[in-house]
């Protein structure tokens, strides 16, 4: 089996979320559901839908290691396989993937544009915005804001030690939204200047806890004491089922070299480095998330993750746990 090769577009996708070439909740899970969607078009070993549904499993389980944070990525994974069905034959199986891969791009899309459009009725009149780190939903939720005339100012922080800020600072650029860039530390200098905190999100637990960007959790309290709202936009499959039994969303902690040059840290070696990529923002510091089946209470997650990961809820009450699954095992 191991001799069916795995196409190299899609070992590029995964080397690319890996890399954070690709990179942000929402890109994340289509580029692994294109992947999942190339792997099964350019599939070139026996037609046996066994085989088949192991290889796939196999790449599902190459694309799920490559970040752990974002349950986009397993939730667009699970999406696509459980489109398989026991009693498939080759050519079904092969069409069950592209058609459901296909599915949950266009969902996504879909699902990004009606959020920026519920984001957008949100904001008042002459606002000024705060958002962190870059997310799409976000940058679209305010450009959205902004077209119907109802943003005079953003605040981008740049988001050490990746500086992800500064895509998002120059997309609202180039959409034409007056943008300011500010270094992390001055977001409470600036925070009694703001009207709405904007954030997109990685993964959303049962609780309504949002985990993103590292600083995220500073910038809510800072808006907090403020008494500045604070949205979180973010679609549906960015809730995570498993945190429903209690699993935690694990955090990535990346490479020291992002936040101090190799060569500083060679010159004073006793130095430890810890570079944590996301924190955790409590319930209570969100005033609310806008999905794409409502504006909710963060309260009321679970209600989302009931309705749209019912079928991802199915296979966890059948002792499937994404942390330690392996697909390739599963899907024989
Ligand atoms: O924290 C990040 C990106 O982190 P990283 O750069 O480490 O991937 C973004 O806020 C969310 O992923 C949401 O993004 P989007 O709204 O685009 O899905």
């Amino acid at each position: 089996m191991s001799d069916v090769s795995i196409p190299p577009k899609v070992l590029e996708i995964a080397d690319g979320i890996k890399t954070m070439r690709i990179r942000g909740a929402g890109k994340i899970g289509r580029a692994a559901a294109e992947a999942l969607k190339i792997a099964a078009e350019e599939y070139n070993g026996p037609r046996d839908s066994s085989l088949f549904k192991k290889y796939i499993g196999r790449v599902a389980d190459i694309l799920i290691s490559t970040r752990p944070t974002a349950v986009s990525l397993p939730n667009a994974v699970m999406f696509v396989l459980s489109s398989l069905r026991d009693q498939y034959g080759f050519d079904e199986a092969r069409s069950a993937i592209v058609g459901a891969a296909n599915r949950f791009i266009e969902e996504s899309l879909n699902a990004v544009k009606k959020i920026s459009e519920m984001g957008a009725k949100r904001i008042k009149e002459n606002s000024i915005i705060l958002t962190h780190c870059h997310s799409s939903v976000a940058v679209n939720t305010i450009t959205e804001a902004y077209r119907q005339g109802k943003v005079v100012k953003v605040y981008s922080t740049e988001t050490r030690p990746f500086y992800q800020g500064r895509i998002t600072t120059t997309q609202l650029l180039n959409n034409g939204v007056p943008v300011v860039q500010i270094p992390d530390s001055a977001v409470r200098y600036v925070m009694n200047d703001v009207d709405y905190v904007v954030i997109g999100a990685d993964t959303i637990a049962s609780n309504g806890a949002v985990i993103n960007k590292i600083g995220t959790s500073q910038v809510a309290l800072a808006a907090k004491e403020a008494r500045v709202r604070v949205y979180v936009v973010a679609e549906s499959y960015k809730f995570s089922p498993i945190t429903l039994v209690g699993e935690l969303v694990p955090i990535e902690f990346r490479d020291p070299s992002e936040v101090v040059p190799e060569e500083w840290l060679k010159q004073h070696p006793g130095v430890k480095v810890l570079n944590p990529s996301f924190d955790v923002t409590p319930p209570e510091y969100i005033d609310a998330i806008v999905t794409e089946v409502g504006v909710i209470p963060p309260q009321s997650a679970i209600l989302v993750l009931m309705e749209r990961l019912g079928w991802a809820l199915e296979k966890i009450k059948q002792g499937l746990s994404i942390s330690t699954i392996r697909f390739e095992d599963l899907l024989e």
